[in-house]
């Protein structure tokens, strides 16, 4: 660094220099995160977080995979948690996506020989699924947990997508309001958790940001019928964010010869982080078909 400049720091007033990061094409810092397993890498788990939280509260799911000898990696977008960027604000859905495409880069640089497997959750399955349609030949498989593929009819009524489109040309930075986390788990101790991390962004979304997941959806939409990477999908029956039928309309819209949709009854958005038996039935589907993807042959079914 040059002498007398000062470093750059993150949101929370830590140094880069202290952070595993890398810059975007906007020269943006970008909060990095890796776990490692404790012998060599058999592959690599590229896990992509939601709108408003961040990569760090996915330790849970990184640790099950470093001890399947994953080497996990992701980061947090701009504009959330450590990285840089005014708080939940894009301009446009696609620079998540180009970013991603980035750091991916970086680690099949590193990790050439490794297959490369994508987790998503929320929004940030949104993303994994523009990723893997932008870069299908680098991915064995993709996870989606409660993807962003429809919005859901109470969020996204016509008059509401209308009136925020109409919205966002007069007040972009308009609050639409924020998520009630109760709403989103059934587990009290993880909404606690959501409610009391300061690396999540506790504001409402503005008008400009729905406006992007809403054409995040239409670009999601248009992606699935050419899609044709294995995908597993995890969908609650009770999600009132992102609507169960997408992940239906998902798995009956791709083409992937290996596609498997877990409905889970009675369950919420945050699948991850919900009752104590549905996230560890989520995680131990999870390693059962990284296991028979990593070593075993294909399937398709819907239970
Ligand atoms: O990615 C999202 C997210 C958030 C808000 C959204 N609104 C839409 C609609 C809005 C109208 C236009 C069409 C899209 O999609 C969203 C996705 N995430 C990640 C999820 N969060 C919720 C809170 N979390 C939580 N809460 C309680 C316990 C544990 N985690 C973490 C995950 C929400």
């Amino acid at each position: 660094m040059p002498e007398g400049s000062t470093p750059a720091l993150s949101p929370q007033g830590v140094p880069y220099t202290e952070l595993s990061h890398y810059i975007n094409a906007d020269g943006q810092h970008i909060f990095s995160r890796y776990w490692k397993p404790s012998g060599s890498p058999r592959a690599l788990m590229f896990i992509v977080h939601g709108a408003g939280e961040h990569c760090c509260r996915y330790d849970d799911l990184a640790q099950i995979l470093t001890a399947l000898n994953f080497l996990v990696f992701s980061h947090d977008h701009v504009g959330h948690g450590q990285s840089e960027g005014e708080r939940m604000t894009i301009h446009d859905f696609h620079i998540f996506v180009r970013d991603n495409i980035q750091h991916l880069d970086l680690m099949k640089k590193q990790y050439p020989d490794l297959p490369i497997f994508m987790c998503g959750h929320s929004m940030g399955g949104a993303i994994a699924i523009l990723t893997v349609d932008e870069r299908p030949d680098d991915f064995s498989g993709l996870i989606l947990i409660s993807p962003l593929v429809l919005p859901s009819p109470q969020s996204a009524t016509s008059f509401k997508v209308f009136a925020a489109k109409l919205l966002n040309y007069v007040l972009p930075n308009l609050s639409l309001g924020s998520i009630d986390p109760s709403f989103v788990s059934r587990n009290k101790k993880e909404v606690e958790a959501y409610t009391t991390d300061p690396l999540v962004y506790h504001g409402g979304m503005k008008v400009s940001f729905g406006v992007q997941l809403l054409n995040a959806t239409s670009r999601v939409e248009k992606a699935l019928p050419l899609f044709k990477v294995p995908v597993l999908l995890f969908h609650g029956t009770l999600d009132k964010l992102c609507d169960i039928r997408g992940s239906h309309v998902m798995i009956d819209t791709i083409q992937s010869e290996e596609k498997t949709l877990k409905v889970y009854e009675g369950a919420f958005h945050a699948l991850h982080k919900e009752l104590p038996e549905v996230t560890s039935s989520v995680f131990q589907e999870i390693e059962s078909w990284l296991q028979q993807k990593l070593g075993g042959t294909g399937s398709s079914n819907i239970v």
